[in-house]
């Protein structure tokens, strides 16, 4: 064999030892990983990605899960025969559908998650926003301009909650060195009068990431990242020119709130938050530990 063959095993260890930067950059650091339903429909994936917290967590990272699961809700309000509509990437709630949003993220999803971790070698436990005080919310408000009198009128959008208050000490006891908890959190929130609210997952990971002064927001979706009206992925984008891209239409439906968490969060003291795919094996070590990242950042 000559000096430059590399020998079995030798790939990985210059993995590994590229990391060290990135490793030492994360250590004891939060990071909030907000798990879009899309990106956790196939079941390798789930595992991968479980896999890929439990990991984050041996190496010194504090990984905070916030889950979504809208191909989820629509299947089973579906099944059932109820019809639902989105605005602004925002799924009108009513009375109905509130009741199938909370059995389905709080329900199965949450307890898949919990268990994919769990089964990964880690110490995951299931919460929703409604727990420990966690996420108080009130209730989010959209308004219309009418195109012919540019009245603007409000849109209801039933039980669907604004972050106001998030309470993150449930967290930060689940999670300091003598416990070693992963938190898996499903975004259903209540007002002041212990009311159920639906909040979009991005909205709720992004409060999270907020009050916990995160390091790094990730949201793990279903497209490589934010792209540009030519379809081109946009690499880096400035949290102050995101209202812009929202006006013109380059982005449009879910990745409305997603963009306007990201603004918000990095404004907020987030170190930077990243719209990266969730369907790419190990997106996550990849965009924390290698100097390629993946996504769109919005700083
Ligand atoms: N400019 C854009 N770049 C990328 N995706 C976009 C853009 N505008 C709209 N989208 C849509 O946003 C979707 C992601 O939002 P959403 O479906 O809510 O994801 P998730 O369920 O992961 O939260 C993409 O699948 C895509 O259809
Ligand atoms: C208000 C609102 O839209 N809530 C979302 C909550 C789940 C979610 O956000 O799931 P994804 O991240 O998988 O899209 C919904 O009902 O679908």
């Amino acid at each position: 064999m000559s000096d430059t063959t590399p020998i079995p095993g030798q790939f990985t260890a210059a993995t590994l030892s590229e990391a060290l930067p990135y490793i030492q950059r994360y250590d004891n650091k939060t990071v909030v990983i907000k798990y879009g339903g899309h990106a956790m429909v196939d079941e390798a994936l789930s595992q991968a990605f479980a896999r890929d917290v439990v990991l984050l967590k041996h190496m010194g990272v504090n990984p905070v899960v916030v889950h979504g699961g809208g191909p989820q809700i629509a299947s089973l309000l579906g099944r059932l025969g109820i019809q639902s509509e989105f605005r602004d990437g925002l799924r009108v709630t009513d009375d109905a559908t509130m009741e199938v949003v909370e059995m389905v993220l709080s329900g199965p999803i949450n307890k898949s998650i919990v268990r994919a971790i769990n089964k990964a070698g880690g110490k995951a436990v299931g919460l929703s926003g409604s727990d420990a005080d966690l996420m108080r919310v009130k209730r989010a408000t959209r308004t219309t301009k009418d195109p012919d009198s540019h009245v603007e009128q409000v849109i209801d959008l039933g039980f669907v909650g604004e972050p106001e208050a998030v309470d993150v000490s449930v967290l930060n006891l689940l999670t300091d060195y003598d416990h070693d908890f992963i938190p898996v959190i499903a975004p259903v929130g209540f007002d002041g009068e212990g009311k159920r609210y639906n909040v979009n997952a991005d909205t709720a990971a992004g409060a999270i990431a907020e009050a916990l002064g995160a390091s790094r927001l990730l949201l793990l979706t279903d497209v490589v990242g934010v792209k540009d009206k030519a379809g081109e992925l946009l690499r880096e984008i400035k949290a102050d020119d995101i209202p812009a891209l929202i006006a013109d239409g380059t982005v449009s439906g879910g990745m409305i709130p997603k963009l306007e968490t990201a603004a918000g969060a990095v404004k907020n003291g987030v170190g930077g938050a990243v719209i990266l795919d969730g369907r790419a094996k190990h997106a996550l070590l990849m965009e924390l530990f290698t100097e390629h990242g993946a996504g769109t950042i919005v700083l």
